[in-house]
């Protein structure tokens, strides 16, 4: 399914608003029998300015998604662009340069370096590609993400929250096109959790910033404009201006879905499920749809 964005953008060729687009995106691991396929044809735009959060159950495609959006990995099939530019079939060395030019990525563990103080992880990127930050950019950065009083000190001397933020201004500091943040709260607690997750918001309200984040966490999802929920490599939902508790029970819905399949798959080979063990996992039969009923 195309979401109800790239329905609308879809046969334009003008990527205004759009800041990645994919069509007919499929990515399969594996050949013969072991093939795995973790994208199946996806269409999907995402809305520059916007706060994009991906959610799915595990092992549905979210993280190879990403991976092809930023260009980190091959496609199987179909097509891909940053803004206007078509990054399926760039060569390595070309997607090397789009990356560190145009994307910022924030990951789960930091991957800060550690001999390096908050300053120099920040500027590590441009550095290597020999660029010069936007020193009045870098400011308005630093100062969003409350880093001016810890610029001197090395990751082992800030916390979890502070370094995710040094991580952050890290993703933001070339001013790229696309931040990919793949669950960026997963390693902190609830408070810095959440400390993360409103400066990625104000990155996009206040910096104009794009933001894609993939994670498992309704609540952090919450935080997005968008959500596109993937299920066995497709996108089957979206929801806008989302709750926490909205997304909760449209995760609960894959759950039930599961749930059923395994029912019947179970009925189709003469098993009798553990109904007790179902229901502490929250599947089919506590929602009334075990197969006695169907
Ligand atoms: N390098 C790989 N080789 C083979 N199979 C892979 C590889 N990477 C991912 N897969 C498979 O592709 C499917 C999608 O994986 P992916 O990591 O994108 O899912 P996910 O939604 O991000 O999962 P999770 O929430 O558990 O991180 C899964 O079935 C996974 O086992």
């Amino acid at each position: 399914m195309s979401t109800a964005a790239a329905e609308h953008a879809l046969g334009r060729t003008d990527a205004e608003g759009i800041a990645a687009r994919a069509r007919g995106l499929t990515k399969a691991y594996g050949t013969g029998e072991t093939t795995v396929l973790a994208l199946d044809s996806v269409d999907v735009d995402i809305a520059r300015g916007r706060f994009t959060a991906v959610m799915g159950p595990s092992g549905s495609g979210k993280s190879t998604l990403m991976h092809c959006l930023a260009g980190l990995d091959t496609v199987s099939a179909g097509q891909v662009w940053l803004g206007d530019t078509e990054i399926t079939g760039l060569k390595e060395r070309e997607l090397t340069r789009l990356r560190r030019d145009r994307i910022g990525f924030m990951f789960q563990s930091f991957n800060l370096i550690p001999t390096l103080n908050a300053i120099e992880n920040i500027t590590l990127p441009m550095d290597i590609a020999g660029k010069k930050p936007d020193e009045k950019w870098l400011d308005q950065v630093i100062d969003t993400l409350g880093l001016r009083d810890r610029l001197k000190h090395r990751p082992a001397q800030l916390s979890g929250g502070q370094q995710q933020r040094v991580a952050c201004a890290r993703a933001l500091a070339s001013r790229p096109e696309l931040i990919f943040a793949d669950e960026p709260t997963g390693n902190l607690d609830s408070r810095a959790g959440l400390e993360v997750l409103g400066f990625l918001r104000e990155a996009v309200d206040e910096l104009g910033q794009t933001v894609v984040m993939v994670t498992h966490d309704p609540g952090a999802a919450a935080h997005s404009d968008l959500v596109l929920f993937l299920g066995d490599g497709r996108i089957v939902d979206e929801m806008a201006r989302p709750s926490a508790e909205a997304v909760l029970e449209r995760m609960k819905q894959f759950d039930t879905i599961r749930g059923t399949s395994e029912d019947a798959t179970a009925r189709d080979q003469g098993v009798v499920l553990d109904k007790g063990a179902a229901s502490d996992q929250g599947t089919a039969s506590d929602q009334g749809t075990a197969p006695d009923q169907d």
